[in-house]
């Protein structure tokens, strides 16, 4: 707890109790506890410092992530902690590296691919970290369309091998993390080719470097693919690029879960669906789903103290200035962040419930929600990486010039973060799988199928495609019903339309060609209603502590008449609202800024964030924010000295050379 409280006025106004909404925000009693130790035990030892981080070059930086790595890794091991508590530990540490990976996707691949006996050889060796382990997929020519990878997996029956190549240039492995120079091991998806025929892509256990000296084996090429966005940021991880040249691996190398390759070279398919190939991803997107709302309400936390800190304007007589925080713009720009960090969280947790209950079901080997569980990751990730990415950088202009120094911690996390609209699957592709669902459930609804899960409000298709909105006074949109009527009609509407529009063209798949831009939208529109949907059944659950309901209500309420505001233009185009309902929505979200400004500072503390995982004097706990902004200008190396190198040979000559003229004239 800080000394002098710059921002106790600000917390002494709050209108609910901060301990129950950190129960909340967490999940659980225990899950704050976990994690409240574990973010100090990181916070207090010397060797997780991060402060200086966008200073180190890259190979330094690089060396300080196996550093912490490794030191994570003894913590971990000393003090026996639960894997819980070791993923939040990694968490907390704050620098992407290998375990990511290791941990992330190596692991989680041979788990879902794996035989029973694959897992037994290859998992306790991972866990022990007696290799390490990536996840070998994009190309340098193929990243989004998986099928078109060119990497080859031949199988030759006389020696019982596997032979991996890479035939061009653009079939090298490009982009893994962890490749570069940490992992011994990859799994690496190759074509499949045995027989003469070429059964498509597949997953191999495949080792790449010596495990005495870590040299790569023969005919294994391999490098980090250079420098990537901002300082620091997501250049602590070795990106790599591999390149195999006929590299033999023994047959029990691929992973024989879901189809298998006999001693003679038949390949036999197993009877389940070829996407359970994809488990790894699904996985990942899920829990990139829980990571945006992490990364969002931590540059939100960080805009919003500093917001109530800085003062400018307001006093001609000499009295105080506004604190910005007070300006009504500043508001309409942060509190929907603010309500979209926790509406994240919450659809997150709710993304995680789903995602462990199709596991369940694929164990018994039921199907039927793959498709759902594919739908909703891959939106989710599309949607909350998209709308944090933009965030942070709302942030930092909401932060003025400070925000743009390093040490605000803004530069940072936006570098750090806006890759995740890339990796995991293009946002763009992946909204584009989503509206193909979409199409699909449509169509269907003509034969009578009922739409199942997310989907389900398609069944009412007569009535959203029909209902107006009975609200009439800016109080109506406070009803869920009207908000959740409104959202879905709207979903529906912008679903059947591009349906329609693509029933006219040549061929179904021309039609989806040409509306591409439109399905996205209206994928867009699908997943903002799954948002909105998980936020209201949040709140109508029973919530504990004096005012957090009140508060998480209102910021339910705040979330989804922004997104109504935002975007308004479907809401009228699709006829679901008229222009004053409009207007009435945005009138009603004034009044709830007004509501949410004397709660905002308790709102980010309930996060629970050290100073050392926020990592910026801006969004200090206790608000001392310039005697902090002036300390740390002093460290940086350019200030090691009062005059700087290069002055004898650039600066002196010049300025000199100018004297000599002007003394000419
Ligand atoms: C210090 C020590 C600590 C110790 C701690 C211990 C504990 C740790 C615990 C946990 C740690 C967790 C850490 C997590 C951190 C993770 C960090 C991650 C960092 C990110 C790194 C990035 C990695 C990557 O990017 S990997 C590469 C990703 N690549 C992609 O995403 C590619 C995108 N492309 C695709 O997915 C496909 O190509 C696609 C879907 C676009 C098209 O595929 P297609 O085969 O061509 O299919 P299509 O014809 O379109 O569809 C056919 C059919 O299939 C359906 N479909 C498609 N995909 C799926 C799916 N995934 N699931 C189900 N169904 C799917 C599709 O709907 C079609 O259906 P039908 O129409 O019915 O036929
Ligand atoms: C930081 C980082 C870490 C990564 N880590 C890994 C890793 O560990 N392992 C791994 O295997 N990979 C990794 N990747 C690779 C990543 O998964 C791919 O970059 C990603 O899937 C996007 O594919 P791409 O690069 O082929 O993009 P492209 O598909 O080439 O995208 C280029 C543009 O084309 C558009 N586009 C593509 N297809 C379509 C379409 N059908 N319709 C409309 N528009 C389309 C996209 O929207 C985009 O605007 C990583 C990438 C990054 C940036």
């Amino acid at each position: 707890m800080a000394e002098v409280d710059h921002l106790a006025a600000e917390r002494a106004t709050a209108r609910f109790d901060v301990e129950e909404m950190k129960v909340a925000w967490a999940g659980s009693r225990h899950a704050v506890h976990v994690a409240d130790r574990m973010a100090r035990l990181v916070a207090s030892d010397p060797v997780f410092r991060k402060d200086n981080r966008t200073m180190l070059s890259r190979k330094e930086l690089f060396k300080d992530t196996l550093r912490k790595a490794a030191h994570a890794w003894k913590r971990i091991v000393e003090l026996r902690l639960t894997e819980e508590e070791a993923d939040l530990l990694r968490q907390y540490v704050d620098q992407p590296g290998y375990v990511d990976l290791h941990w992330g996707m190596f692991v989680p691949a041979i788990k879902g691919q794996g035989t029973e006996e694959q897992q037994h050889k290859w998992l306790p060796l991972a866990y022990k970290f007696q290799i390490i382990g990536c996840y070998a997929q994009t190309e340098l020519g193929h990243g989004s369309n998986v099928q078109g990878l060119e990497t080859t997996a031949t199988f030759d029956p006389k020696t019982d091998e596997f032979v991996i190549h890479s035939p061009t240039l653009t079939s090298s492995k490009w982009w893994p993390g962890g490749l570069g120079k940490a992992s011994t091991h990859a799994v690496v998806y190759a074509r499949l080719i045995t027989e003469g025929k070429d059964y498509g892509i597949h997953g191999f256990i495949v080792q790449l470097r010596s495990l005495e000296d870590h040299s790569p084996l023969p005919g294994v090429t391999l490098g980090d693919i250079g420098g990537k966005f901002g300082s620091g940021a997501y250049n602590s991880m070795d990106n790599g690029v591999l390149r195999f040249d006929h590299v033999r691996i023994p047959r029990d190398q691929m992973l024989m879960r879901l189809s298998q390759v006999t001693r003679e070279g038949k390949y036999v398919h197993s009877n389940v669906p070829k996407q359970l190939l994809y488990g790894t991803m699904v996985y990942v997107r899920q829990s990139i789903v829980a990571d945006a709302s992490k990364a969002l309400s931590r540059a939100v936390c960080i805009a919003v103290r500093y917001s109530a800190v800085r003062k400018q304007f307001g006093s001609q007589d000499g009295g105080p200035e506004t604190q910005v925080l007070n300006y009504k713009t500043q508001q309409s720009r942060l509190f929907p962040l603010l309500a979209s960090a926790y509406a994240f969280r919450f659809v997150g947790d709710w993304l995680n419930w789903l995602y462990t209950d199709v596991t369940q079901k694929l164990e018994a080997k039921d199907f039927s929600t793959l498709q759902e569980a594919h739908a909703c990751t891959a939106g989710l990730k599309a949607v909350t990486t998209s709308v944090t990415a933009d965030a942070i950088e709302e942030c930092r202009k909401l932060c003025g010039g400070h925000g743009y120094l390093n040490s605000s911690g803004l530069p940072e996390l936006f570098a750090v973060y806006v890759p995740a609209c890339t990796y995991e699957g293009d946002n763009v592709v992946l909204l584009l799988q989503v509206a193909r669902i979409l199409m699909k459930t449509v169509s269907q609804l003509a034969s009578g199928k009922q739409p199942v899960g997310t989907m389900a409000y398609m069944g009412k298709v007569q009535y959203l495609m029909q209902c107006k909105s009975a609200v009439s006074s800016a109080e109506d949109w406070l009803n869920p019903d009207a908000i959740q009527e409104a959202f879905e009609a709207r979903a529906l509407r912008m679903a059947v339309n591009c349906a329609q529009n693509i029933s006219q063209a040549a061929s179904q798949e021309e039609g989806f060609y040409e509306r591409s831009p439109d399905l996205l939208e209206a994928a867009v529109a699908h997943i903002q209603l799954i948002i909105v949907t998980k936020f209201i059944e949040k709140v109508h659950q029973e919530i504990p502590g004096h005012g957090v309901k009140e508060q998480l209500q209102a910021l339910c309420n705040v979330y989804a008449l922004y997104i109504l505001h935002k975007h308004l233009g479907d809401f009228l185009a699709t006829g679901c609202i008229t222009p004053r309902q409009g207007a009435l929505a945005n009138e009603q979200l004034g009044k709830l800024y007004a509501q949410v400004r004397p709660n905002a500072v308790a709102l980010v503390d309930a996060f629970n964030y050290t100073d050392h995982y926020l990592g910026s004097v801006l969004g200090r706990y206790d608000g001392d924010v310039y005697p902090a902004l002036y300390e740390e200008a002093w460290k940086d190396p350019l200030n090691e000295t009062v005059v700087p190198e290069g002055y004898h040979e650039y600066l002196r000559p010049l300025i000199k050379q100018q004297q000599l003229k002007l003394s000419r004239l």
